[in-house]
């Protein structure tokens, strides 16, 4: 905690002077972006009216250059005016004054703060973007170094108009006619309700929070501390800091933000517009190969086996297979002689190309190996006439179609349901009962026609061994072919959103064609080549599997790192394998580590519950201060099961104490007899299960059955202890007898 409060000074009529006087700066600031507005309306339609009347001669080059100018100047107005739009609401929050106790009040300077930058005609700053050097004081001052600054003032605004504002004093006594409102901008902030979604904290980030903010953008950050301590939103505000300061590199190179799950990244969504970055790609983990979605978890000891190396060997030898329905042997007429190859030269030749080739982009390689191979069974006659004959023979191009096919690494995959071929690709691997469960769980996945999210980092492992698909030669279709394809149900398809496109057009490429057959779609969506980025951000880190943090290596070769976690919150079992993988994947870049000590999230009375289960189980676990208190304790209560009733009597209770979300926190076991309590309380209530509680939080939850958290979760207590470090204010746990 950085501030200090010697006695807030405001009566009612300091209160509306202050306000009177704020108002007055954030209606000029408005009324500049009006201009800049409009400014930039005319630039656009400038530059478009120039671009048509271009087209319409030849253009010279000189022209052509002037074009590309007024184009880059178009696209830099259209952002701007689309910054302008999205940063209206609050966009003045914080304000300095500046000098020391001797500086007369007339001499002290006044700087304002807010989520862009606005001058106004003079060139003179009115507003100061909070990601500049010349902000940074904003939060890093304190009373044990000021750094030049008397009052820091965090102003709340509904739209263009001031409704409050809270200040911190950084000299032991307010100076003459510095007047001190509120009673601090933190603790307002953190006594607010929680929504559905996160919000930014851009105008009360703690001066520790700033610097993992600022850190430099090189390397990898690696940010730790304990649940609530705000390694997510920091990490959030770590993107948009890197946007700014070094917009060229890391808008074009790209960010890419990973979470554990759908529910997070619906959670945290908002951050980065609400700052004003929407070019981030947002991921959950069963969502980072294009083309393929997952939300379903393994059991435990499945997950487990998909996630460990060891799997590798297992790809490996799956994916040096022949294709499924390959042939065994080769025979044909060719150039007049008998060319017949066994299953045994098949094999050899198979290995001898995929040792420096991948599957799908070695068909060229294979035909000529096969060649060599033919010629040296016949050796007769002219050499260059029978590789002739051969490069035009029908049943060559037949078997290699049959031989060497393009292979789908889900297709490969899917072959994991037969488990007497998993035992024999597990042998010196996995052990038997490990076997049979992960043949059983590819069965599954067939049952259902839907991946599991530890499904996708194999799928992804065996796309890097086989290489990309290639595309056969797409022939283009006539008017009539594509009316055949009018009634789509014919073809197995469901469901046909955006018309004729055969595609979302948002970035994640989701197929909006649903096949009927389970099969099908699993197999259903291309997949692209994994495209890097120029900055990775993992949220929850300590969950990554190694086989997942291989998956993201793929995607940050050379990209700088933000990683974030707590290892007391695991949910992966083997953290030192996963953190030998972790290590491969930063390569050896330079690291940094921040480390994050105060709880924002829990009321005291909450995180001491949460403390005193997680301590005598995992000794070292890091534990933060919580900063917040409200008098009440969680409620802990024992009730009858199945524990229906005295959960929607918790929820009632809740939903009159708290005013905005409450989450029904469930094992699997009751999650079915509970779901009826989502979206009760006008949308208020949220049913989830444990793992998907992870990075989240609500006003109030209800935790149900501790000991079947604990039972059926991979992480056992750790995963328990996420759940009870999810609530703000209220807490209540249920536990059936
Ligand atoms: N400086 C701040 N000002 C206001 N709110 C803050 C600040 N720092 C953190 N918070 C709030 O604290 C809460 C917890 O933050 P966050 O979810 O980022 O924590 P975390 O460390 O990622 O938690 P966990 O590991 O438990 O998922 C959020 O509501 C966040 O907005």
């Amino acid at each position: 905690m950085t501030t200090t409060r010697p006695g807030a000074t405001d009566t009612s009529a300091d209160v509306a002077r202050e306000i009177e006087f704020e108002q007055a700066h954030v209606d000029r600031v408005y009324a500049e972006l009006e201009k800049a507005s409009r400014r930039a309306n005319d630039v656009e339609a400038d530059g478009m009216a120039r671009g048509r009347t271009m087209r319409t001669g030849d253009v010279r080059d000189e022209e052509m250059t002037g074009l590309f100018e007024r184009d880059a100047l178009v696209y830099a107005a259209a952002k701007r005016r689309a910054a302008i739009e999205k940063q209206y609401e609050g966009l003045v929050f914080g304000r300095l004054d500046l000098g020391d106790l001797e500086t007369p009040a007339a001499d002290r300077q006044i700087r304002h703060i807010g989520r862009l930058g606005v001058r106004d005609d003079d060139y003179e700053p009115l507003v100061i973007d909070w990601r500049a050097p010349a902000a940074a004081a904003f939060y890093r001052a304190t009373p044990v170094d000021p750094m030049g600054v008397l009052r820091r003032r965090v102003l709340r605004c509904s739209g263009a108009t001031v409704i409050g504002a809270e200040d911190d004093l950084m000299v032991p006594e307010a100076p003459e006619g510095l007047v001190v409102l509120g009673d601090g901008a933190l603790i307002a902030a953190l006594t607010r309700s929680r929504g559905r979604q996160m919000r930014d904290i851009v105008a009360t980030i703690q001066r520790h929070q700033d610097e993992a903010i600022r850190a430099p953008s090189r390397g990898v950050t690696e940010i730790t501390g304990g649940p609530g301590t705000g390694k997510t939103v920091v990490a959030l505000h770590r993107a948009a800091y890197l946007l700014y300061s070094e917009r060229r590199r890391f808008e074009s190179g790209g960010i890419l933000v990973v979470g554990p799950s759908s529910a997070y990244t619906a959670y945290i969504e908002r951050v980065l517009p609400s700052l004003g970055e929407d070019s981030v790609s947002l991921r959950a983990l069963g969502d980072l190969v294009d083309g393929v979605t997952a939300t379903r978890l393994d059991q435990p000891e499945v997950a487990a086996v998909k996630g460990s190396l060891r799997i590798r060997r297992l790809l490996s030898r799956a994916a040096s297979r022949p294709p499924v329905g390959a042939p065994s042997q080769f025979r044909s007429f060719i150039n007049g002689h008998a060319v017949r190859l066994d299953e045994a030269v098949l094999h050899r030749i198979r290995r001898q190309v995929l040792r420096s080739a991948q599957h799908n982009t070695a068909t060229k390689q294979a035909r000529e190996d096969l060649a060599q191979a033919a010629w040296a069974s016949v050796r007769q006659g002219e050499r260059d006439e029978f590789f002739d004959a051969f490069d035009s023979s029908r049943d060559v191009d037949e078997f290699m179609l049959a031989w060497w096919r393009q292979v789908d690494p889900r297709e490969v995959l899917l072959t994991f349901a037969d488990t007497d071929l998993v035992y024999a690709l597990a042998r010196g691997v996995l052990d038997q009962e490990e076997s049979a469960a992960l043949a059983h769980s590819m069965r599954e996945a067939l049952a259902l026609g839907s991946w599991s999210v530890s499904d996708i980092a194999l799928i992804d492992d065996l796309s890097a061994k086989l290489g990309q698909v290639q595309e056969a030669e797409s022939e283009e279709r006539g008017f009539y072919d594509i009316e055949e394809f009018d009634d789509l149900s014919s073809y197995g398809v469901l469901d046909v959103r955006a018309g004729v496109d055969r595609r979302v057009s948002d970035e994640s490429k989701r197929s909006v064609i649903t096949p009927t057959d389970a099969r099908e779609r699993l197999l259903h969506g291309r997949i692209d080549r994994a495209s890097s980025s120029a900055h990775v951000l993992v949220d929850e880190a300590q969950d990554l599997s190694p086989m997942q943090w291989r998956m993201l290596a793929r995607r940050g070769r050379n990209a700088s790192w933000t990683v974030v976690g707590d290892a007391a919150q695991a949910s992966w079992g083997d953290l030192e394998e996963a953190r030998a993988a972790r290590l491969e994947a930063y390569g050896s870049s330079e690291r940094r580590a921040f480390h994050m000590d105060t709880n924002y999230r829990n009321a005291r009375e909450i995180f001491d519950y949460a403390r005193d289960v997680i301590l005598p189980l995992v000794p070292d676990a890091d534990i933060p201060a919580a900063v917040r208190e409200t008098g009440v304790d969680p409620v802990d209560r024992t009730v009858e099961a199945p524990p229906v009733a005295s959960v929607e009597a918790a929820v009632q209770e809740l939903l009159g104490e708290v005013e905005g979300s409450i989450a029904v926190i469930t094992p699997r076991r009751w999650a079915d007899r509970l779901s009826h309590l989502e979206g009760v309380g006008e949308g208020r209530v949220q049913v989830i299960d444990p793992l998907s509680s992870k990075g989240l939080e609500w006003d109030a939850t209800v935790v149900v059955d501790p000991d079947a958290i604990i039972d059926e979760s991979p992480g056992g207590v750790r995963v328990l202890y996420v759940v009870l470090t999810r609530a703000a204010h209220r807490m209540t746990v249920l536990r059936p007898s």
